[in-house]
This record gives structure tokens, sequence and C-alpha cells, in this order.
């Protein structure tokens, strides 16, 4: 199993580039299943849950081609409207195939996701929804099970904010019999990224980026070609790199504009950003300031940078307090911090972090995703030498890892 190897206490200057969003390509990938014509995306990251998802889509009779950083995606036949569980399970977006199959082909078989590292992850809201839009849902067997021979529009409330769930619907309704409103959308960049990729397709969608989303059914969609944005996560965990290491460097093909609460804290923390159309320039203090977070909601601060700010307050001067309120068990990331000598007190959905004037390197296991970038930061900062295993977390979500950050002046190794 590959490690990464990271030699500490380097300030990180440069430039690099910013790839496509994951949590944008991977619901914009599934709406492909929406027609019988191809649709061209640019942009597409080259990462593991892209490639997870290309196999799932191919094994449901997609023809789908990749070149660089374009992929186009010909669902003229379904064969399958199945996701099973080998795929399912290592990637939870794999459920947002359920509203498109739905739509398209009148019936789907989805595996649940099931439970993940950051807590549980339940599909109650797209079932509750697709219910409401007249569908016969079941769960047999680990599967969602979903019959429709259309889809009717209607009033869909959710009970809680939920991103992929206001995408599932979403979808679902671009090809419904009449109207529906998904009130208590989501209002993540991400959806907007995938209502103008919908729109662009033939959808007729009012409101995406609020918290009402109007869509009216149309009896088909057509083919298009859509760019995927920036990614707004992999940014942010750059900028904190760089804000950790005391280093001044500039971020390009992104934009600071979906990043307002993530680039707030870094200025509170004492970083100087400036911002152009598409590029973010960020000089950091010697020393950062602790910053308190709290997670919710776009546009308020995102759980996917939760674990890079608690690596940037280990470091910082003062004590920081952070609230996680998205997922229940998202402070994996703690007590391997802890391992490189972060002083950190959890208390629930609490984490008290107080700043300590060095870490130094260790032998610490990326637990998911962004826990795993927020041990790079922590490796970067730390004296000596970091060692981070299980890294496969790590190449679900960021392109390059090493190349980027090697362009940037980190001395950090890929290791079998
Ligand atoms: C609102 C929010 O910040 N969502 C985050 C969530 O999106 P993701 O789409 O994975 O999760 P949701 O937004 O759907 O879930 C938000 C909350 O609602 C709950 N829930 C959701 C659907 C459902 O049917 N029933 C239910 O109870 C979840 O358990 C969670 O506590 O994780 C992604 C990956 O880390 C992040 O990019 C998103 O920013
Ligand atoms: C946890 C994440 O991804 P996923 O929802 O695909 O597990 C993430 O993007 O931080």
């Amino acid at each position: 199993m590959d490690k990464l190897l990271i030699e500490g206490a380097a300030r990180l200057r440069g430039e690099v580039a910013i790839s496509g969003a994951k949590n944008a390509a991977l619901p914009l990938l599934c709406a492909a299943l929406l027609t019988r014509e191809p649709v061209r995306f640019t942009n597409v990251p080259r990462l593991n849950d892209i490639d997870t998802l290309l196999r799932l889509l191919a094994r449901m009779g997609v023809q789908c081609e990749r070149e660089g950083e374009t992929v186009t995606l010909d669902a003229a036949q379904i064969t399958e409207p199945v996701a099973p569980y080998e795929m399912v399970k290592t990637m939870r977006a794999s459920i947002l195939v359920l509203g498109p199959l739905l739509a398209r082909c009148g019936e789907a078989r989805v595996s649940l996701p099931g439970g993940c590292a950051i807590g549980a992850r339940p599909v109650d809201q797209h079932i509750r929804g697709l219910q409401a839009m007249g569908a016969q849902v079941s769960v047999e067997h680990g599967y969602v099970h979903a019959v429709a021979s259309r889809l009717k529009g209607a009033r869909l409330v959710t009970e809680m904010v939920t991103v992929t769930g206001t995408a599932n619907l979403m979808m679902a309704a671009t090809m419904a019999d009449g109207e529906s409103v998904i009130e208590n959308a989501a209002r993540e960049p991400e959806i907007v990224d995938l209502a103008n990729c919908l729109t662009a397709m033939g959808a007729r969608i009012e409101g995406a980026g609020t918290d009402v989303i109007r869509v009216r059914g149309v009896e088909r969609l057509h083919g298009a070609t859509h760019r995927i944005m920036p990614d707004r996560i992999e940014t942010g965990t750059y900028l904190c790199a760089i804000a950790a290491t005391g280093g001044e460097a500039r971020l390009t093909h992104t934009s600071a504009t979906y990043l307002d609460s993530v680039v707030d804290k870094l200025v509170e923390a004492g970083c100087e950003i400036t911002t152009e159309a598409d590029a973010i320039h960020l000089r950091a203090p010697r020393r950062l300031k602790a910053v308190d977070v709290r997670t919710a909601p776009y546009p308020a601060f995102p759980t996917d940078m939760q674990a890079q700010f608690m690596a940037i307050n280990t470091v910082a001067e003062g004590s920081a307090v952070i609230r996680e309120t998205i997922f229940e068990n998202r402070f994996m990331h703690a007590v391997e911090l802890q391992r490189l000598g972060a002083d950190i007190a959890i208390d629930g959905n609490t984490a008290v972090v107080r700043g300590v004037a060095r870490l130094e390197g260790a032998t610490v296991m990326a637990t998911d995703l962004r826990a795993s970038a927020s041990l790079v930061i922590a490796g970067l900062v730390a004296e000596d030498e970091t060692v981070i295993e299980r890294i496969y977390h790590l190449d679900r979500g960021y392109e390059r890892l090493e190349d980027k950050l090697g362009a940037l002046g980190a001395k950090v190794r890929r290791v079998n």
C-alpha cells in the first residue's frame, strides 16, 4: 500500500493549478444517464472516485471515452440500471445514479451506501422525495429498488439540507410530468454547476443556488458540453498548506467566488489574500492566529475544510474551538495530529485546539479523505519526517498531490 513521506518545515512558494471539482464532477457524470445523446465534460479531475464512477456507468452500458481532462459519455443504451454493492461501498456518490436511472429507465436498483468513516450516510430523504414523485420504492437486501413508469412533479421538502439529495431529486425531476419544487434545497455551488449543465441539456430549472429550486419536467434531454467548476475544497486545502508553512503562493484555474467563508477565516488568521478572476494569491504571516470554525451547509463554513483548519490551528498562536455540525464522526484526524504533538481536546462535536510552537514528524494513518489532507498539512509544518499511511483516501480527491506540492517547494514522496 502506498505511503507518503513528507520532509517538513519548508515554506511553500510558487504557483499551482487547481483541478476540476470532484464533488461537482460526480453528480455531473451521472447526469449523462438522462439522455440518449453524448454529453462531453471538460476539466474532469483525474481521481480514483472518477474512475470508480466511470466503471459503474460502463457496467450499465454507458460508452465512456476519456482523453486527458475530457470525458465523453454516451448513454444511448442503458443495459442494466443497477449499481452493485461492490462499487457503491467504495464511493457513496454512486447513489447519484438513482434519480437519473429512474427518470430515464423507469426502474433502478442501487445499493445503499451504508455508513462510512465520517459517519452514517442515510438516503431516506432521497427515497421520500422519489416516493412523493410517485415512485414505488422498497429497500431489500441492502438495495434501493425504485420503479415509476413516469415520475410526477411534486413538492419536495427535505428535513435537512442534503447536497446529494438535492442533486438526485433535481435530476429525477428534469423529465417528470409537471413541476417539482425542491424546498430546503442545498445551495452549494456544485448544485448550481449541475443545474447549469442540466439546463444546457434542455432541462427547465430555476432557483439553483437558493433554497427553493423549481424544475419543470420536459419530455427528453439532449447532449451538451460542460466545463466542470474548479475544486473549491482542493483550493482551500492548498491555501491552508501555504498558510500553515508561512509561505506565499498563487493558485490558478480557480476562483475565490465560492470560498468566502474559508477566505474570511484565513484573513482572520493573519493571511493576506488577493483575488483575480481565475486566481488567488496568499501571503502568510510568520505565525497564524488561531481561528474558531463551525461547519454548516453552504454558504457557511464547509465540513470538507474542517480537518484542514484543525491542522493549521495546531501551530497557531492561541486556542481555537472547532464545531462539526454535519457529520457525527469527523474528528478522526485529531488523534493522528496528536501523534505529531498537537494539543487537541474533543468533547462530542466540539474540538478545542491549543496552538503549540512546533510539531514533530511521526508515522500517522489517514482515515478519510479530508483527514488525510489535514495530516499532509501538519506533515509539511512538522520538523523532520512524517509518514502518512493509507493514502488511497487522498487519491480519491486530490489530483497529483505530490507533484502539485512539489511545484510549491515541498519535499513529498510516494513509496509503496
Ligand atoms: C450539507 C453538507 O455540508 N453536506 C456535505 C456532505 O454532502 P453529502 O451529500 O454527502 O451529504 P448530505 O448533504 O446529503 O448530508 C447532510 C446531512 O444530512 C444527513 N442526511 C442526508 C441525506 C438523507 O437522506 N438523510 C440524512 O439524514 C446526513 O447524514 C448529513 O448529516 O458531505 C460532502 C462530503 O463530505 C460535503 O461535500 C457536503 O458539503
Ligand atoms: C467525504 C467526501 O467525499 P464523499 O462524500 O464522496 O465521501 C469529501 O469530498 O470530503
